[in-house]
């Protein structure tokens, strides 16, 4: 409501809030604080962003429909201030679905919470997959998805779980990339890494993106509840045998098919789980001779069901939940 101080009130005919200045001009008008809120919730309206928040496991994601256009709706900027979980809404990253591009029925890209771009995400993925179901109306069904690391296939089954083809792992040093020389079989496998006056074992696998996976020295395996993550963490994520900085899985194995895991993520730090990091976690065991071809990954935010046979077609599958936690509208600064 705008208060009036001139009877040429007839001039002022507000089509629309941002009109509603410009209209007005000829008359002197002076806004009530209700107006002013209403004109800004206008001006936020145009400039803001219709999204979704959904986790895997605690790995938390803002998903925003971008299947109209090609041109992300959110630049890397944006996307920091979105994940800022005191002053935006909180995640580890931003995903978009995007429209489909070649043989496919979207794709996919993201970025993490410090705006940087990877080429996949597991926990993604399986949210991914229930975000265009639920757009879509659909019932459980397989999708065909286009990310930086080439097609994956996430299956909604009828228990909720979704369970992704993640293709085959990446183990040649070069493509991980890693400067860590092969050590068996063209791989990385257990090869040892000064960090913090410690020699880590690592063995190095791509899931689309780089993870270097360690069960700890030989004299002293990893327990995951004792280990300084925070601390080690960014020594791994940013050491220079890691050209594009490395996602870091520390695994403590409780059996040949039952492992413990904590992560430290590029680009976005501790997560309270990581999708590819356990299914680099099990190829990795299954490399080193720890591990059996099927496994369970226990992270802080909960299991996730592995399988890798390494002879055949050499795909990982990963299974594992996605739920939506709520969904709203935020003004984009
Ligand atoms: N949490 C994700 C991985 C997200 C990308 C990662 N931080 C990177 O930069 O490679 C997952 O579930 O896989």
């Amino acid at each position: 409501m705008l208060l009036r101080h001139s009877s040429s009130a007839a001039h002022c005919q507000p089509r629309s809030g941002s009109r509603l200045a410009t209209t007005c001009q000829a008359t002197q008008t002076f806004p009530t604080p209700a107006t002013l809120h209403q004109q800004q919730s206008l001006k936020a309206q145009a400039n803001s962003l219709k999204f979704s928040k959904y986790q895997g496991l605690g790995n938390d994601f803002i998903l925003v429909d971008n299947r109209h256009q090609r041109d992300l709706l959110v630049t890397a900027t944006q996307a920091v201030n979105l994940c800022d979980r005191h002053f935006g809404i909180g995640a580890d990253g931003v995903i978009f679905a995007l429209p489909p591009d070649g043989d496919v029925d979207y794709a996919m890209r993201m970025f993490n919470n410090d705006g940087s771009e990877p080429e996949m995400c597991g926990n993604g993925i399986r949210c991914l997959a229930r975000f265009v179901a639920e757009m879509d109306g659909d019932v459980p069904r397989r999708y065909r998805v286009h990310t930086l690391a080439g097609l994956i296939q996430p299956e909604l089954l009828p228990d909720g779980q979704v369970c992704v083809d993640m293709g085959p792992p990446t183990l040649c040093p070069q493509a991980v990339p890693t400067t860590l020389e092969a050590s068996q079989d063209g791989a990385a496998v257990a090869v040892p890494l000064q960090i913090e006056g410690t020699s880590w074992p690592m063995t190095c696998v791509s899931m689309g993106n780089p993870h270097a996976v360690t069960f700890g020295p030989a004299d002293s395996p990893i327990q995951v509840a004792s280990l300084p993550l925070a601390q080690l963490g960014p020594h791994f994520e940013t050491h220079p045998a890691f050209p594009a900085k490395t996602n870091t899985e520390f695994v403590e194995v409780l059996d040949r098919g039952h492992v413990r895991m904590v992560v430290w993520e590029r680009g976005a730090g501790i997560t309270l789980a990581c999708g590819t990091g356990a299914c680099a976690t099990l190829v990795a065991g299954v490399l080193e001779g720890r591990l059996n071809n099927v496994c369970q990954v226990d992270l802080p935010g909960g299991p996730l069901q592995i399988e890798w046979q390494d002879k055949g077609n050499r795909h990982v599958y990963m299974t594992g939940p996605a739920e939506l936690v709520f969904a709203g509208q935020v003004a984009l600064k």
